[in-house]
């Protein structure tokens, strides 16, 4: 195969001279016209090599093409600064046509033969609602110029609704497209992670529902540009907030397992996570944001701010499945990089019989079970937060996140338990999240690594819930009594998640913010809510479980920044990625 690709001539960038080759993996050219001593060579892998086109084109601010006979251009991806990634282009020209067309046929064949993964068809959907609403606008200016010179043909849907990309890719048609690419932040992505899973596990007449199911794999990679307010899974599974980047990640076919954990709470599937399900502390904040929603990403600052000075601990019993301390620990000082050991032991464990990750929906071995269960741990009092996560969740405002070690990939989430303490130690846990100091080194703070995690209120407590419901059922009219009606009268816990699901487009934040605030006005609330990736979930009692590497993204983990920094310095390492060309 390595020599039908083989192609070498000599090829002019700018006025000068090149002996270019083309050989197997990597693109590469050497001045021709300087003493051997003195020839520079760069080569190009061809995995990084965004598309070539016919003639001299431009990119941006839009896509431009000249058509000329002899020159074609190529882009590749290259990084600029560490994680952030820029298009590089080259103006090639050859010596007649016939050879042009030669270096493009092969070139374009190299791409299909050394990437499978690079998509040629994208579903995207854009919110042009999340964060600062400039989700179109980052499309059409960054995105689109760049996948149409790699050649992806996308079908761009801008949504009028909330849960019309869920909606979507739970009914329609998805045959031809090999990937779903979301423009808006962590809420259109769990849109998409809903819809997505929801559909391969229907196709493949699995019941979401029962959290034993061994659920399957998404067949269809989901790739992420960043407009949202948090924007959580693309920092922490890219490293930057760049839509660039990202893009470039989407056309190059990177391929990042994702931990995803299910929700559940009595017979029923709650929600899906893969960021944060956090009770106390975060469930209030983000209750608190959703009234000033107006206030845009800032939102959050100001509601952790007012959650803060009210100083509220919560009752629970937690129990929890550890999982293997042998394999990692969310105290070991790692971090998850690309290539990283833990997640690829995982996806041994996981996928034992398939050699490449492309088919691997074929044979999911799930870790919670096959392995043998162990022993449930139990533990109960007051807790300032409890957070589950199944990466590190870190963002911009906690690089590290909040559980800096833990793995996009390993079929474990992190536990982190925040005992009820003094609210200056509260904030000192707090602010160790915005350096590199350790918030898990402090005495009122744990983390378990677990495959599954049950949270239940005391004896009694359940009952002061449906007290604070009873009450603010009165106080409160129309939609929101509707659903309080829904809640006390729906016998069925099935029907009861239905009517949230389904409730969603009406904004159910507006029922369950009240709810925290009619309780707060009489006295401290008895219960808090559960923050699952941006969203307050309707349920006090839930049991999550972990599904190793569920979906997929475009995107390649967090590179090694202090070897990127190194980039610069062009050491040995990374010489190849670093010589900049224009
Ligand atoms: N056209 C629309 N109108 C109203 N809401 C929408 C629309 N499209 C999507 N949504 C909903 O908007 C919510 C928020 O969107 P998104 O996640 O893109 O931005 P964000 O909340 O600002 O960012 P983050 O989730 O990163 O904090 C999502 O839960 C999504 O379901
Ligand atoms: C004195 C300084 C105090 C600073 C405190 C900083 C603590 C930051 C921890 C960051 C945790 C991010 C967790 C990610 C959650 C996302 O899945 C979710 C959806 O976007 N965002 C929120 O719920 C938004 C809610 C974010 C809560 C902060
Ligand atoms: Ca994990």
């Amino acid at each position: 195969m390595e020599t039908d690709l083989r192609l070498e001539s000599s090829l002019w960038i700018g006025n000068k001279r090149y002996r270019a080759v083309l050989t197997g993996w990597h693109l590469k050219w050497t001045e021709a016209d300087k003493k051997n001593g003195d020839k520079k060579t760069v080569s190009v892998p061809v995995a990084e090599v965004v598309g070539v086109e016919n003639g001299r084109v431009e990119i941006l601010p839009q896509k431009s093409v000249e058509d000329t006979d002899k020159d074609f251009t190529g882009g590749r991806s290259r990084s600029t600064y560490g994680l952030l990634w820029s298009l590089g282009r080259t103006q090639f020209s050859c010596p007649s046509r016939v050879l042009r067309d030669q270096w493009t046929n092969h070139l374009r064949t190299a791409l299909k033969t050394h990437s499978p993964l690079r998509p040629h068809r994208l579903l995207v959907f854009i919110n042009p609602f999340g964060g600062k609403k400039k989700g179109r606008e980052i499309y059409h200016s960054l995105v689109a110029p760049l996948f149409e010179l790699a050649g992806i043909s996308s079908h761009v849907i801008v949504t009028e609704r909330a849960n019309q990309a869920r909606d979507h890719l739970l009914k329609k048609d998805l045959t031809g497209f090999d990937g779903v690419v979301c423009v808006g932040g962590d809420g259109m992505f769990s849109e998409v992670l809903h819809g997505l899973i929801g559909r391969t596990q229907q196709e493949a007449g699995l019941c979401e529902t029962d959290p034993a199911v061994t659920l399957q794999p998404c067949p269809l990679h989901i790739g992420i540009i960043p407009a949202g307010s948090t924007d959580c899974v693309c920092y922490a599974t890219v490293g930057v907030i760049d839509p660039v980047s990202s893009a470039l990640h989407i056309i190059i076919g990177d391929s990042q397992p994702l931990d995803v954990c299910s929700v559940h709470h009595a017979s029923t599937l709650v929600r899906y996570s893969v960021s944060l399900v956090g009770y106390g502390f975060y469930g209030d904040v983000l209750a608190e944001s959703e009234k000033h929603r107006w206030m845009g990403p800032l939102r959050y600052d100001y509601s952790g701010t007012v959650v803060y000075l009210s100083n509220r601990s919560y009752a629970g019993i937690v129990q929890y499945l550890p999982a293997d301390p042998l394999l990692s620990s969310p105290k070991d000082k790692t971090r998850c990089l690309s290539g990283c050991n833990v997640c690829s032991r995982s996806t041994e464990r996981l996928f034992p019989h398939t050699s490449d990750s492309g088919s691997l929906y074929s044979s999911h071995f799930s870790q919670y079970s096959n392995d043998s269960e162990g022993e449930w741990v139990s533990v109960e009092g007051r807790f300032r937060c409890v957070s589950i996560t199944c990466m590190s969740s870190s963002c911009a405002r906690s690089p590290l996140g909040l559980s800096p070690s833990a793995h996009l990939a390993d079929g474990t989430g992190d536990l982190i338990l925040v005992w009820d303490t003094h609210p200056l130690s509260f904030l000192k846990f707090l602010y160790r999240h915005t350096s590199t100091q350790d918030q898990f080194d402090l005495p009122f703070v744990e983390v378990h690594r677990v495959k599954a995690v049950r949270f239940s209120l005391p004896d009694g407590r359940e009952e002061e819930v449906h007290e604070g419901i009873g009450e603010l059922n009165r106080a409160i009219g129309g939609e929101e009594r509707e659903y309080v009606d829904t809640v006390s009268r729906n016998g069925s816990q099935q029907q009861l998640a239905q009517s949230v699901v389904e409730r969603e487009t009406m904004n159910e934040h507006k029922t369950v913010a009240p709810i925290l605030c009619g309780l707060c006005c009489k006295k401290t609330p008895a219960v808090s809510v559960w923050n699952c990736d941006g969203e307050i979930l309707p349920f006090t009692e839930i049991f999550c479980r972990i599904h190793g590497q569920l979906v997929r993204l475009y995107a390649r983990g967090i590179e090694d920044a202090a070897a990127m920094q190194n980039c610069s310095q062009e050491s040995d390492k990374n010489k190849s990625r670093c010589i900049t060309y224009k």
